[in-house]
């Protein structure tokens, strides 16, 4: 089915929040009369339950055909919605739209952008660490929004140079500071109506963070209270938050140290301030990965190249483990290959299609691993 199927009215369109046991909880979009009316009547007749829930909220089954066909349902999923029981507030899922992106980890669909979010101070602002994570957030194709917290705990001159250095990177952050109410109202104007999943290492205030933002949620819904969903569930359990202005927001428990797995030839894309000089230059070598080649125009006095080297030696060493899983045979012939030439240690071309392959079913497999846990 096309997306244009779906534009026919009369159908019943929401947002998968979270997956719970075989149930999928679906918050209905309210886009017409039909939609107010049903929420006002079960506001008045809120169903007998011990917590009525929102009243947009139904508990849904994935209709048989769905899974015959062996459509997953993700979080963050568009979905169509048959026969929804208001009193009860069950429904099933019929159809799920076309996704425009799909995360892995956290194993969400639709996600408009990644909220990374950072401390200037306690704990100290680490650039390698904030590399890393910012690499990671790159390699989702998604908009990279940057966020640093506690900026109570410096003084403007050394604000002004983290400003100034992030910028040499690529990056404008919003200095922020939950304890003081700084600038979270202007964090608030980028996440709404958009879905966002928010990362960051640990201490640096993404709970604080988020309890501000979902603030009037809380009051309104009653069931989320405390800590939001942190700490309460297991690192598995992903769940999309309303915000109070309208947009989704996840958190990614159990993100402190994201893994470098991305592919060596990609790996500069991730750097914007490398993005910047192939734009308007380019290597003598289409593979050129950047290190020792002659005629390269993105080595050079950058401050991150360093993280770069550092990363694509990784990245390298990971492929490299990879293919040895997947075909013990083919990287013996890699290996005695690359020691003739003396250098360059794999095909680029080869060696991408391999990732892909192996990467999809990682991911597939991930998605598996994650129904079965909440199983
Ligand atoms: N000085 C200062 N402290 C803050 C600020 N925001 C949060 N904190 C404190 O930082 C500590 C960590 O905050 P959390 O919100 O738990 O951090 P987190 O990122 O969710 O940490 P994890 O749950 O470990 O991932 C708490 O003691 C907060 O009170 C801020 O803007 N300024
Ligand atoms: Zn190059």
């Amino acid at each position: 089915m096309t997306g244009e199927n779906f534009a026919t009215t009369g159908q019943l369109l929401g947002t998968v929040l979270a997956v719970q046991a075989n149930f999928y909880r679906v918050q209905l979009d309210e886009k017409d009369e039909e939609m107010r009316e049903i929420r006002e009547m079960r506001e008045q007749d809120p169903p007998h339950l011990p917590h009525p829930p929102h009243p947009l909220l139904l508990l849904c089954t994935r209709r048989t055909r769905l899974k015959k066909i062996g459509q997953q349902v993700m979080v963050g999923d568009r979905v169509v919605v048959e026969e929804p029981d208001w009193a009860g507030g069950r429904g099933a899922i019929a159809d799920v739209l076309p996704r425009h992106s799909e995360l892995d980890r956290p194993a969400i669909a639709n996600v408009n952008q990644i909220l990374l979010v950072f401390a200037v101070a306690d704990p100290p602002l680490e650039p390698y660490q904030l590399s890393r994570f910012l690499i990671k957030a790159e390699s989702t194709g998604l908009d990279v929004l940057l966020c640093l917290n506690k900026s109570d705990l410096i003084s403007p001159q050394e604000q002004q140079q983290v400003s100034d250095r992030l910028l040499g990177w690529g990056y404008k952050p919003i200095f922020i500071s939950v304890k003081d109410g700084i600038n979270t109202d202007q964090a608030a104007r980028y996440l709404s109506n958009k879905v966002t999943v928010i990362a960051g290492p640990s201490g640096v205030g993404k709970s604080s963070l988020i309890n501000t933002l979902i603030d009037s949620l809380q009051l309104r819904v009653g069931e989320v209270s405390g800590k939001l969903a942190r700490g309460r569930h297991t690192t598995r359990h992903i769940e999309l938050f309303e915000l109070p202005n309208g947009g989704l927001l996840a958190d990614t428990p159990g993100f402190n140290q994201p893994d470098m797995d991305c592919n060596p030839e990609e790996l500069i894309h991730y750097f914007p301030e490398a993005r910047k000089r192939l734009a308007v230059a380019s290597c003598r070598f289409s593979d050129c990965l950047h290190r020792d080649e002659p005629e390269c125009v993105v080595r050079g006095d950058w401050e991150r190249y360093e993280h770069y080297l550092e990363f694509l030696s990784d990245a390298i060493a990971r492929q490299t483990q990879l293919h040895q899983q997947a075909d013990p045979e083919s990287t013996m012939k890699l290996k005695s290959k690359s020691k003739g030439k003396g250098q360059s240690q794999y095909e680029p071309k080869l060696e991408s299609k391999k990732y892909r392959r192996i990467s999809r079913k990682t991911q597939l497999q991930d998605l598996q691993e994650l129904y079965r846990d909440e199983e």
